[in-house]
């Protein structure tokens, strides 16, 4: 049998970050995703390719639990967190961010962070105001240089671009050291300067701390990426590493040569 990218990759007898086996998820009549088996290591950064209404939404959804998957199971380091809601998935350290924006538009930058930090720091929050030694607020202070904001950590979201506002999602997604987050197409809608901008974050992240990326740009995906699933009619079409799935004839037919169909 030929070994998946996975097993190709993988080093050690750990764990695996994410195991899911057999996933499948109806709505209604509609089989959005099937027979879905992949494996994603600890630290391994993933790319989830597909065109539109391939499923790779519907699986984040399965792995968050936003919406649990009909048939299979999901394992998180280890723990079947198949039946689990999503604040306990959070409290394992999974992330994820989402293709519309979460966020307080009338806070400034550093305080949509803080109240990230302590929505995720289990008994503590407080509706006083923090103080500049607290620890969730230095954490706050720090997210926000990794994702290149401390200029505009005092700014009010509402006064930030559309590509700035992305970027402090991510922020408030690494709050809390998660061991693995779910990225939902954070390129859509950035200018070119602000997608290299969103490569530098991404590639410059703890080692760690593993992702998927869902990701239209193909540029942007297979430079984060170290393995990619492309994805079809809801279920996985293919798995490679990224100079594989570029040159792959099928993978070109299908999503690289104009022959998209979303
Ligand atoms: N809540 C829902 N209720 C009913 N059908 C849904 C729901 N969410 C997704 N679907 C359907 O499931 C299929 C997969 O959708 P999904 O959003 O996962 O695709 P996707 O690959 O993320 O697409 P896109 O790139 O457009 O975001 C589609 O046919 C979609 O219409």
């Amino acid at each position: 049998m030929t070994a998946t990218i996975s097993e190709r990759l993988s080093s050690t007898g750990t764990a695996n970050a994410l195991e899911l086996r057999g996933v499948g998820k109806m709505f209604g009549a509609l089989s959005a995703l099937a027979d879905i088996d992949m494996t994603v290591r600890p630290g391994e950064r993933r790319a989830v390719l597909g065109s539109n209404g391939a499923g790779k939404t519907t699986l984040f959804n399965c792995v968050t639990g936003d919406f649990p998957p009909t048939t299979g199971s999901i394992r998180f380091f280890g723990e079947d967190i198949t039946a689990f809601p999503p604040h306990e998935r959070i409290r394992r350290g999974l992330r994820r961010t989402y293709q519309i924006s979460l966020l307080f538009s009338g806070l400034s930058v550093l305080d949509n962070v803080y109240l990230a930090s302590c929505g995720v720091s289990r008994g503590r929050f407080s509706f006083r105001r923090p103080r500049r030694d607290d620890a969730l607020m230095a954490s706050a202070e720090n997210l926000v240089r990794v994702v290149h904001m401390e200029d505009a950590k005092d700014t009010i979201v509402a006064n930030l671009s559309y590509g700035q506002q992305r970027q402090l999602e991510i922020a408030m997604a690494l709050s809390g050291a998660p061991r693995f987050i779910l990225f939902d197409e954070p390129a859509a809608g950035l200018s070119p300067t602000e997608r290299r901008d969103l490569v530098e974050i991404l590639t410059g992240l703890p080692g760690h701390m593993g992702f998927i990326i869902i990701e239209h740009d193909m540029d942007v995906a297979l430079r984060v990426a170290e393995s990619v699933t492309m994805m079809h009619n809801g279920r996985i079409f293919k798995e490679g590493k990224p100079a594989e799935i570029e040159n792959d004839p099928e993978v070109q037919a299908l999503y690289l040569g104009g022959g998209e169909d979303g």
